[in-house]
């Protein structure tokens, strides 16, 4: 029967478990070299190369993340040029970000010494709805290298207390180390942020899927 088979629909698709859908824009600044785009490139895509090619203005990319049985995350990667620093771009796009990555290279210290300048830009020019920093993440990337600062861990630890460092990873998207790692870190914290203090501002989106019927709804909501 027509309406039997309606009903049962319906009652299969309320059953259905419901997902949350997260859109997060999160922001990859430092300086010239440091490896910002083949961290995403890595995170993103699995691949690396040596061949250097310096990003203009702002590359993009789009990272899904199964959080868990019932949340899917979307990153949206900013993926800002180095010589951004030196220009009056960054305003904008740091707007409406929720999350960052500060980028430097291990073995170039001067671009360690950089990161201060990166996160004040940062924290001068965008914040989260009640005013607070947005999570950000220290990356020492290019770890498979040779060091160039003598900074212990627990210098690290200490740095990233007095900068409001969420924590700090050393990275290399070369050998594919600690970029997934770094990433959960920064999008706990930018959960944790969206409990706390929801906002209509960011792009949510709830959606209750029947995988079997593909029967889905889907609801703009406030995060
Ligand atoms: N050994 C090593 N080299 C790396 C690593 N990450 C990036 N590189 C190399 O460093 C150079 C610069 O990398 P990019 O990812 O283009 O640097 P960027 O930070 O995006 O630079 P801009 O776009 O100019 O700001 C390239 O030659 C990369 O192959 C790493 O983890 N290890
Ligand atoms: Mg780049």
């Amino acid at each position: 029967m027509a309406g039997g088979a309606a009903g049962d629909l319906g009652a299969a698709a309320s059953a259905a478990p419901e997902i949350r859908e997260h859109l997060f824009k999160v922001l990859v600044v430092g300086e010239l070299g440091v490896g910002k785009t083949s961290i995403v490139r890595r995170y993103v895509q699995k691949l690396f190369s040596q061949h250097y090619r310096a990003t203009m203005g702002v590359d993009f990319a789009l990272k899904a993340l199964h959080w868990d049985s019932r949340t899917l995350v979307r990153l949206q990667l900013w993926d800002i040029a180095g010589q951004e620093r030196f220009g009056n771009m960054t305003r904008v796009y740091y707007k409406e970000a929720v999350g960052a990555f500060v980028v430097f290279d291990i073995s170039r210290g001067s671009t360690f010494k950089a990161v201060s300048k990166w996160k004040d830009d940062l924290d001068s020019k965008v914040h989260l709805p009640n005013g607070s920093p947005i999570p950000a993440v220290l990356l020492a990337n290019k770890c498979d290298q040779i060091k160039d600062s003598g900074y212990s861990a627990s210098q690290m630890d200490q740095f990233c207390k007095d900068h409001g460092f969420s924590g700090w990873y050393e990275t290399s998207a070369k050998d594919n180390i600690n970029i997934d790692e770094a990433a959960q870190l920064l999008v706990e914290n930018i959960l944790t942020n969206c409990t706390h203090f929801p906002s209509e501002d960011n792009d949510v989106d709830k959606i209750k899927l029947d995988q079997e019927t593909s029967v889905g709804k889907r609801k703009a909501q406030c995060c």
